[in-house]
């Protein structure tokens, strides 16, 4: 092959940026303080040999696993050599872009106990967990049942006698099936079951279990413990050790029952504490928020594959003797630019859930239960709308990469298997849409009767405008206010609520009502919840967004966000008389002429997510577009191509072509 020239291709294309790029890459961080470290942590994993992670796809699960663990433990000891902060090694995990057991350790286990322990368990337990003298799991779901919580069947039975618990698994579906980290590495895990006192079942609580030695990590005593197999896709999520656990009569001593909501008496007797029942699915909620913020950057990193790859790719036509770069073509800009927007409100939507997500802790310390709730419907809700997409937008990236987006080396066929189970994790996002619509159905139910509705539903205190309120566009710069965009999405979701609502009245049993209409009830959460991720995007343009340019393609940005929502879901808003089919033309050519505009600042703001080629693994979203001679390279290094001549070529293809040399001659 050539000798390779050390050429930027892209170098045309970050000329054209009508903006300040090092100014995006802090908004896009969330801050300076964000961004350095974020760089700091990209820049170490990058340069450490054994975070290498090109080979993943060709190791078979025992190599994948174990390398995994030497990688986890590689990193354990980087974070103690360098003396780490929290933030910096959650931004290292980051970058090490693995799947495996310390997620589940550092995501669930240590919430869990967190969240739901009292002083007494959190100060016994937390500190060997931060030191990693034991591993833990977030052990709930069942074979038999995920979505139903409260259907879970494994027991937990009090022993007055001896104050100790049993935990048993009294049927092949109570099998715990799923916890990530349980499979192999976990030494303890949270373990949700039924608690029983004195014959009567007390409904779902959490078990601190020790599940293994801490000497030679042998299952104890009535514990049957493995790995539940590989999952969808090579390398990708089968790094993790999912597993499945049956208890034998396990005896545990009573402070391992997790009692911040309930408590069991030594006399074994059941006391339920002042705060909301709900906190027992708190750790879910914390989970859930992470998602979303996690969800702006699977996002981000398929959509910067999509776009550089789209701006060196050349098919047809003519651009200055060159053939078109498929960036120019429409159909690409109107199916890559939304995704590129969504990446952009995702993350700032994933900022004000955090925010949220802190204000509910703070105010539930301080004993104030009042936007539980909100909270729950809000992360439930996001953490559905923006897997989803996500989800969806990264296969959409493969097909706008064309036929190179399907080998390995692009990256995005692992970052598909390793983000779609986000659809599923922590909550079915159809189950968890559901919790939403039901969260708004009790919302508007509650208007006659004085309730306000609070935070994201104050929209529907304007109920009597919204429901009649005209759409305030008569000419297409019109699209471009926001205040007439953010009225439209809430009109929309209004609209649909109050719709989805006067139907649920006419069953006289409201469960009927949710069972028949749960398609609707679906599509008016979703509603609601893109309502929010358009809101929050306008807010951040109402802050002080430093930075030449920056704004404008933020606002740009924001407009094909919301624009490309109204043309996806137009069926919604004409059927909803929110807007005329006048209005919706407009609408689509005002997208057109906002691909024009990003169009030449597209490279810049993918460059701004400030990604190493390393965490891309992608040859096709190489940094200089150098993809020719690249895919070359990774082709060659294929172990298929060890040999000129394959194996098995003398056992089974040259018999065949012998053969068929043989019937040629009859
Ligand atoms: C190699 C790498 C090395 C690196 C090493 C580095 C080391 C150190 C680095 C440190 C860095 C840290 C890194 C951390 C990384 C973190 C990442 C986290 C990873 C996460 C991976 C995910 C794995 C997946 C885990 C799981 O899936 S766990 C299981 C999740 N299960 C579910 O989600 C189940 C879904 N079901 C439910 O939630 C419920 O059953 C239901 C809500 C659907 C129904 O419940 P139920 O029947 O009880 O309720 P109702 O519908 O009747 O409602 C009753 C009322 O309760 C309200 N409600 C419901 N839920 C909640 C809630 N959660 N909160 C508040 N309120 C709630 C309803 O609204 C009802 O209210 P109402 O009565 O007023 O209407
Ligand atoms: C990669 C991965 C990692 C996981 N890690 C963990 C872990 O660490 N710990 C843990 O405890 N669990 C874990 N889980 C389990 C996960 O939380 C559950 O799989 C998830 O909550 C979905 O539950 P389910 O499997 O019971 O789905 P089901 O509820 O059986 O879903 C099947 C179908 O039924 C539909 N459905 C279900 N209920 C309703 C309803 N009421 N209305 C309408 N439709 C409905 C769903 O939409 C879906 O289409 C993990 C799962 C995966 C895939």
């Amino acid at each position: 092959m050539e000798a390779e020239a050390a050429v930027d291709y892209l170098v045309d294309e970050r000329s054209k940026a009508q903006f300040d790029i090092d100014a995006m890459k802090i908004i896009w961080a969330g801050g300076k303080h964000e961004f350095e470290v974020s760089d700091r942590m990209a820049r170490l994993v990058a340069s450490d040999p054994v975070f290498r992670k090109d080979n993943r796809a060709i190791l078979d699960r025992k190599e994948l696993f174990k390398n995994t663990l030497r990688k986890a433990a590689h990193a354990w000891k980087r974070i103690i050599e360098l003396r780490l902060s929290e933030q910096e090694a959650s931004k290292l995990r980051f970058f090490v872009d693995e799947p495996a057991y310390t997620d589940l350790h550092w995501g669930m286990f240590i919430p869990v106990i967190k969240g739901q322990g009292t002083e007494e368990q959190r100060k016994k337990w937390l500190p060997m967990a931060y030191r990693m003298q034991i591993i833990g799991c977030y052990a709930q779901t069942e074979l038999g049942h995920g979505s139903n919580v409260q259907g879970l069947e494994t027991t937990a039975t009090f022993d007055p006698e001896l104050d100790e618990f049993v935990i048993h698994s009294p049927t092949l579906t109570s099998s715990k099936w799923w916890p990530g980290g349980l499979g192999r590495a976990s030494t303890h895990a949270v373990v949700f079951a039924r608690l029983i006192t004195d014959g009567k079942d007390h409904g779902i609580n959490g078990f601190i279990v020790q599940l293994r030695s801490l000497d030679d990590h042998l299952p104890l005593p009535g514990i049957i413990i493995g790995d539940i197999g590989m999952k969808f896709g090579n390398g990708a999520y089968n790094t993790m050790d999912n597993g499945f656990l049956r208890f034998d009569h396990v005896r545990i001593p009573r402070d391992q029952m997790l009692m911040r909501v309930k408590q069991v008496t030594r006399e074994g007797k059941v006391v339920q504490s002042d705060v909301p029942w709900q906190l027992l699915y708190g750790t879910m909620v914390y989970v859930r928020q992470t998602i979303v913020a996690d969800a702006s950057c699977a996002l981000s990193r398929a959509v910067c594959i999509a776009t550089r790859y789209s701006a060196v790719r050349r098919q047809f036509g003519s651009q200055n003797g060159h053939e078109t770069q498929v960036i120019d073509y429409r159909t690409q800009q109107s199916r890559l630019f939304p995704l590129l927007a969504s990446a952009y409100a995702f993350r700032f939507v994933g900022e004000w859930l955090k925010w949220l997500y802190m204000d509910v802790t703070q105010r539930l310390q301080a004993r104030d239960f009042s936007t539980l709730p909100e909270a729950h419907a809000c992360t439930a809700g996001l953490k559905s709308l923006t897997t989803s997409v996500t989800a969806d937008a990264i296969e959409e990236c493969r097909k706008l990469c064309g036929g190179h987006g399907y080998l390995c080396s692009s990256g995005l066929p692992e970052l598909f298997a390793v983000y779609v189970p986000a659809c599923t994790y922590e909550g079915d996002n159809i189950v968890l849409l559901l919790q939403v619509a039901r969260f708004l159905m009790k919302t508007v139910s509650q208007l006659g009767s004085g309730e306000r509705p609070v935070g994201t539903t104050t929209y529907l205190l304007r109920l009597e405008h919204l429901l009649q309120c005209p759409c305030d566009v008569q000419g297409a710069e019109d699209w471009l206010k926001p205040d007439v965009v953010v009225q439209l999405f809430e009109a929309r979701s209004a609209r649909m609520t109050v719709a989805c609502a006067k139907s649920l009245s006419k069953f006289s049993k409201p469960e009927d009502g949710f069972m028949d209409l749960s398609a609707d009830l679906v599509s008016v959460a979703t509603a609601h919840c893109q309502l929010i991720v358009v809101s929050k995007f306008v807010e951040k343009l109402q802050q002080d967004i430093p930075g030449e340019g920056v704004k404008q393609q933020l606002e740009a940005l924001c407009s094909i966000y919301a624009l490309s929502l109204l043309k996806k879901h137009l069926g919604d808003f004409l059927s909803t008389s929110c807007i005329t089919s006048k209005q919706a033309s407009l609408a689509n050519d005002v997208l057109r002429s906002l691909y024009s505009q990003v169009r030449p600042n597209a490279i810049a703001l993918v460059d701004a997510f400030n990604y190493t080629d390393h965490f891309l693994g992608s040859v096709l979203g190489r940094y200089d577009g150098n993809v020719y001679p690249k895919l070359y390279e990774e082709a060659l290094k294929d172990p298929l191509n060890e040999s000129v001549v394959p194996d098995g070529y003398h056992e089974y293809l040259q018999p065949v072509l012998k053969q068929r040399l043989r019937t040629a001659r009859l």
